[in-house]
């Protein structure tokens, strides 16, 4: 299985600890400080990284689309073009948040929305570069994506299974540095329509680290993943849930992105093995509680246990494991036992 090397220190995929990537999107309102904030706040949460959203709008957009009008309770702007220029961050803004996230010591990144973008972020070496859903189709971009040979993290929302082959594909040609996150692109996703079983199918069909990027309220689809075996995880991040902007509603606040970022470890750790035995924290329950073989009745030397004669108890001290029931009928008694006694090996033959 394929490791991917974000950093020196930091692989995603194998045995490597669920990489959790805090994702504030436009969930900074266009307000620097509010970026800051979250930054911190990723940080203070435990996530592996932080990351944006870096468009050039005018290669991810037509001059059509910009000028049309973004009417409703989430816009910036009375065209989508002004909504999406409140909420862009400058080049310099970027390289500001990326020293501040280095000065708080989380990693930085962002998903490059087109390849203007995507050269930027290159270039200010973001140690990976996340490509959203919006470009699950977009062919061009991913061969260009994968050209330039950084590590990948890539969301398959708003396609199906042929296209995610195409994309593994496509960037597997050129190296196999990325992960493919199975997601979902509504806002919120209807926990009906999360299909988490498909990262199963990832997993059995590509060998790179799959993992999940949530648009869902809460925070239990996120664990279910972790549970099915996501290596990497992504959910929104935000200060406040009643915040003016889209994604506000299926973000968590920092409290919630905490509480998952330990729920996340505690499931890691309590995966284990799929080999099913008794495991030594076990030892003081089966001592005090575990049932064994002790006499139903009181029998003499010589005698036949028939089974009523033979009980499963807990008892003090034990008897047999009472696995062996079976193995004890029908047996003759080498000495005298009374009712209540704990049946060993040696009283019978
Ligand atoms: C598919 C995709 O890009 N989704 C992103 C990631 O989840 C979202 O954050 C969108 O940027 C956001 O929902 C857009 O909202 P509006 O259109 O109100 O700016
Ligand atoms: C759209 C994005 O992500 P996802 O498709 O995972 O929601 C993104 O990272 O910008």
């Amino acid at each position: 299985m394929v490791e991917v090397k974000i950093t020196e220190d930091i692989k995603v995929g194998g045995n490597n600890p669920c990489f959790i990537i805090a994702e504030v999107g436009q969930n900074h309102q266009g307000d620097i400080e509010i970026a800051k904030k979250l930054i911190k706040a990723a940080k203070e949460a435990g996530a592996s990284c932080v990351k944006f959203q870096k468009t050039c709008l005018k290669e991810k957009f037509t001059k059509k689309y910009l000028e049309r009008p973004y009417n409703n309770p989430n816009s910036w702007g009375k065209t989508y073009g002004e909504h999406k220029r409140h909420l862009e961050f400058s080049e310099s803004q970027y390289r500001e948040l990326f020293k501040y996230a280095q000065e708080v010591g989380i990693l930085f990144t962002a998903s490059a929305m087109d390849m203007v973008s995507f050269d930027f972020l290159v270039n200010i070496k973001v140690p990976f570069i996340k490509i959203g859903s919006g470009d699950s189709n977009n062919l061009l971009f991913l061969k260009y994506a994968a050209s330039k040979k950084v590590p990948l993290i890539i969301s398959t929302g708003m396609v199906d299974k042929q296209a995610v082959r195409t994309i593994y594909d496509i960037i597997s040609a050129q190296h196999k540095q990325f992960c493919l996150l199975h997601c979902i692109s509504a806002y919120p996703v209807p926990y009906e329509d999360c299909n988490l079983t498909v990262l199963q199918d990832y997993k059995n069909t590509f060998d790179i680290p799959v993992g999940y990027s949530g648009q869902e309220i809460g925070t239990a689809v996120a664990l279910g993943a972790v549970a099915l075996g996501a290596k990497v995880l992504e959910k929104h991040i935000t200060l406040d849930k009643t915040m003016k902007g889209t994604d506000h509603v299926c973000s968590l606040t920092p409290p919630e992105f905490q509480q998952l970022v330990r729920d996340v470890r505690v499931i890691e750790a309590s995966l284990g093995t799929p080999i099913k035995k008794v495991v030594t924290s076990e030892i003081p329950c089966i001592d005090k509680l575990q049932k064994s073989l002790v006499m139903g009745s009181t029998k003499n030397k010589g005698e036949i246990l028939y089974p009523g004669d033979v009980k499963i108890k807990v008892a003090e001290p034990k008897g047999l494991n009472a696995l062996h029931f079976e193995e004890v009928i029908y047996k003759t008694l080498v000495c005298d036992k009374k009712e209540d006694e704990p049946l060993n090996k040696s009283d019978f033959c």
